[in-house]
Formats: structure tokens, C-alpha cells, sequence
């Protein structure tokens, strides 16, 4: 199967250094609502890894939170496509937890749900530790330049991350490979 997965703040949706705490303000990054949605109809599963410390702290709770990905599903929907497996680690970096990015406890878990193995598999993120969790199970790190993505391409990067301006550049280098590799 074609799996891709994708960190959320700072990919999927527009980041702040004061956490995304509701609906309002989750507000896609323009163009990865419709990435999504083209990549799912190309025949990609589209997951999701996210890191949401912001539980842990109390500035929102599940319900918020699972609002918001209901907001992603619905709108994806719209555009013809779906959204699979969405995890995220509700806890804080003092909690030693096996879930939070760096740690790959997230891609695990995306990876058994679909039977599939890590290796050479895409994960999309913004930040340093969205890339070590990806190489810490030999998965591809790929970072983005929107949300953090500019910070983090100021420190050293893992060796072989590939570099694109944004998700809309990453599902139209996926889309493209795989119909040219199609034929
Ligand atoms: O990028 P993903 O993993 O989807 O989510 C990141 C968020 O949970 C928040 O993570 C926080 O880091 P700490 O959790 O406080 O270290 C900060 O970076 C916030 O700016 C950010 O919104
Ligand atoms: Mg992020
Ligand atoms: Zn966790």
C-alpha cells in the first residue's frame, strides 16, 4: 500500500508558539486540504502523527482536539478524499511517555494499524523531532518550509531528508513519481 504520514501543526495546519487550542484556530495551510485530498484519490492512505502536549498542559481537551480532526476529515471529504489513522500523544515531555515525537511510538502504532513496514515510508514534518522519529524506525524524513520548517532547516538535518516548500510539493512530487513509475 501507498502510506504517507504527516505531523499536523505546522503540515497539515498553520502552527503557533501558543499551541492551536480550538477549532478557530486550526486553519489549514493553503493548498493541504487539496493535497490531501489528491493524494487520497491517487490511491495513497494519508495518516497522521501529532504531537499534543497541549492536553497535558490543559489549554484543551480530547473533545477539542477531536473536533479539530473532524474539521480536517469533513473538509478533505468535501474535496473527494479521506483521511486515515490519526494519532496523537496527549502527553507533556515530562511524562516519559513511548508516544512523543522524537520517539517513533506514533509511527508504530500508524504502522501495525495498516500491517505495512516503516521502512522507506514518507513522514512530513516541520520540526527536528518529526524528522528523528522518522529515521529512528528507517522511515524517510521529509521536512517542509511552512510552520517550523525554516527554524529547523537552520540546525543540522538528519542525513537524506528531503526538503520541500510545502505538503501541496510533497503530494505533487508523490503523485507524479508514481504515475510516471506506473507508466
Ligand atoms: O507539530 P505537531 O506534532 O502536530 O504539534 C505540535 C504542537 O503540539 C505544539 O508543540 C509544542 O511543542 P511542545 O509539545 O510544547 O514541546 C510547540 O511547538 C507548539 O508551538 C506546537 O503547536
Ligand atoms: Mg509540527
Ligand atoms: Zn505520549
Amino acid at each position: 500500500m501507498k502510506l504517507l504520514i504527516l505531523d499536523r501543526d505546522g503540515v497539515i495546519n498553520e502552527d503557533s508558539d501558543a499551541y492551536i487550542k480550538s477549532v478557530q484556530e486550526w486553519i489549514p495551510i493553503p493548498g493541504s486540504i487539496e493535497a490531501i485530498a489528491q493524494l487520497s484519490k491517487a490511491g495513497w492512505t494519508v495518516a497522521v502523527a501529532t504531537n499534543q502536549s497541549g492536553i497535558a498542559r490543559g489549554y484543551y481537551d480530547l473533545a477539542t482536539l477531536d473536533a479539530m480532526h473532524a474539521r480536517l476529515r469533513e473538509l478533505v471529504a468535501a474535496q473527494g478524499g479521506e483521511v486515515g489513522l490519526i494519532v496523537y500523544c496527549p502527553h507533556g515531555p515530562d511524562q516519559g511517555c513511548d508516544c512523543r515525537k522524537p520517539k517513533p511510538g506514533m509511527l508504530r502504532t500508524i504502522a501495525s494499524h495498516y500491517a505495512v513496514d516503516l521502512r522507506g515510508i514518507w513522514f512530513v514534518g516541520d520540526s527536528k523531532g518529526d524528522l528523528e522519529a522518522a529515521v529512528a524506525v528507517d522511515s524517510q524524513p521529509v521536512l517542509v518550509m511552512t510552520g517550523k520548517g525554516h527554524k529547523t532547516r537552520s540546525n543540522p538535518l538528519p542525513a537524506g531528508t528531503l526538503i520541500f516548500d510545502d505538503l501541496a510539493a510533497v503530494a505533487a512530487e508523490l503523485i507524479h513519481n508514481s504515475a510516471s513509475l506506473n507508466g
